[in-house]
């Protein structure tokens, strides 16, 4: 039976519950999704003096074929995007600048460092996003940035995230849709601190600092990353969840929360709904915690659905910025774009494809059993047989026939680098 076929059959079992599959794809068509350059290339970067990865994150694997120049990058985004419907966006970091082989540092980088990236993101009809990178760096080395106590070490990179943000304004301004900068930071201490809270104090000087500077909000909409834990970090992070809530809600910006980086059975899906009610927008790195933040590639397991399910239930894929953060060295990197996007994708499908208004019916009339039931029984609904059909509507390959695209792309192209 064809794939059409298929779908045809399948149709008529959502239909009996009122869903409109033609609905549910017109509004997944309109979600981008951020995808995050760095899984890539490992989150190397093409800096001039290339530094060790640091700032508490590790990527492990060594699968041959590896990115190592701009145009490898965008070659194997370009295939990526390929096998992924719809359209989307492309993040980057501040490494990841262009500077004709002149070392610029990350204080002097400025919109021209990114012009090639604009360029190839108009050609290819996707946005761009951006991130200062305050980690990989000598100013960065005893992992202290935005709260060091040195303060010509935190206006270096003040002064950095200022141009990213300019960076971010400029991608708007060229590409017609606002870019998400968002600032993550590594500070933290490896033991128990004699002092909590002037680091803290110093963070949120140094981001007053920062968001002083005059960016068009139309064109850049700034967004801060709390982070739990990192190697070298386990005791403290100076830019918790809290600080960042706190600070993201007096200061009007977007708290961005990571899957990774929560206590192990904190989800971010559960805090959706809670910032939406005191936030207009929020942000999200998808990625898979496996024991740490070990960012494993996304994979359609119960959080995945439950975070596509309280974006769909609360009316906010307008409202919730989509990005994506996993880096896995040991599998091909294209393919773990391809598998970690794709299955994003499938969790908003999954989502909207539930009599959603039915069951938040039968929650308010007290009835737990039918809401259970239903709940279990749409998760072997024929969902595979839609999503197939949607991957053939818009025009990339369905089921696992991406994969030997993939392949073939390896053979041609990774293989040989
Ligand atoms: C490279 C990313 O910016 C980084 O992963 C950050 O977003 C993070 O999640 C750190 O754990
Ligand atoms: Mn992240």
């Amino acid at each position: 039976m064809s794939v059409n076929e298929n779908f045809l059959l399948v149709k008529k079992q959502y239909e009996k519950w009122g869903i409109s599959i033609d609905n549910a794809f017109e509004q997944l068509k309109s979600v981008p999704i951020s995808i995050h350059c760095w899984q890539g290339d490992d989150i190397t970067g093409f800096e001039v003096e290339e530094q060790e990865l640091s700032g508490g994150i590790d990527v492990t694997g060594d699968y041959p074929g590896k990115a190592t120049t701009p145009e490898e990058l965008r070659s194997d985004l370009e295939k990526a995007l390929s096998l992924i419907p719809g359209s989307h966006k492309v993040n980057l970091h501040a490494i990841y600048a262009e500077t004709d082989g002149q070392k610029i540092d990350r204080n002097e980088l400025e919109p021209k460092h990114f012009e090639n990236w604009v360029n190839w993101a108009k050609k290819m009809n996707v946005g761009l996003d951006f991130n200062p990178t305050l980690f990989s760096h000598p100013k960065a080395a005893d992992g202290l940035t935005l709260a060091h106590p040195d303060k010509q070490i935190r206006d270096f990179w003040i002064e950095h995230c200022i141009r990213s943000r300019q960076i971010g304004e400029y991608f708007g301004k060229e590409l017609g849709q606002p870019a998400l900068t968002n600032i993550w930071i590594p500070d933290g201490f490896k033991d128990i601190p004699s002092d909590r809270l002037t680091p803290r104090k110093r963070l949120k000087e140094s981001l007053d600092a920062i968001f002083a500077a005059d960016v068009d909000e139309s064109l850049n909409v700034d967004a801060v990353e709390s982070k739990l834990f990192g190697i070298g970090s386990e005791a403290y992070v100076v830019g918790s969840h809290e600080f960042y809530m706190g600070y993201a809600m007096k200061n009007n910006k977007l708290c961005l929360l990571d899957s990774g980086h929560y206590h192990p059975t904190e989800v971010i899906s559960n805090k959706i709904s809670a910032l939406l009610l005191f936030h207009d927008k929020l942000a999200l790195h998808v990625s898979r915690p496996v024991r740490w933040d070990s960012d494993h590639v996304v994979i359609l397991d119960d959080e995945l659905r439950e975070i596509g399910l309280e974006i769909v239930r609360n009316n906010a894929l307008d409202k919730v910025m989509i990005g994506l953060d996993f880096f896995d060295a040991s599998i091909n990197r294209v393919a773990a774009w391809t598998i970690g996007t794709r299955n994003m994708i499938k969790s908003l499908l999954y989502a909207l494809l539930l009599p959603n208004d039915h069951l938040k019916q039968l929650q308010d009339e007290g009835n737990f059993t039918e809401r259970l039931a239903l709940m279990e029984e749409f998760k072997t609904y024929p969902f595979g047989a839609v999503w197939d059909y949607y991957c053939e509507q818009m025009g990339v390959p369905s089921q696992e026939k991406w994969l030997d695209q993939v392949k073939e792309y390896e053979k041609a192209v990774l293989s040989q680098r």
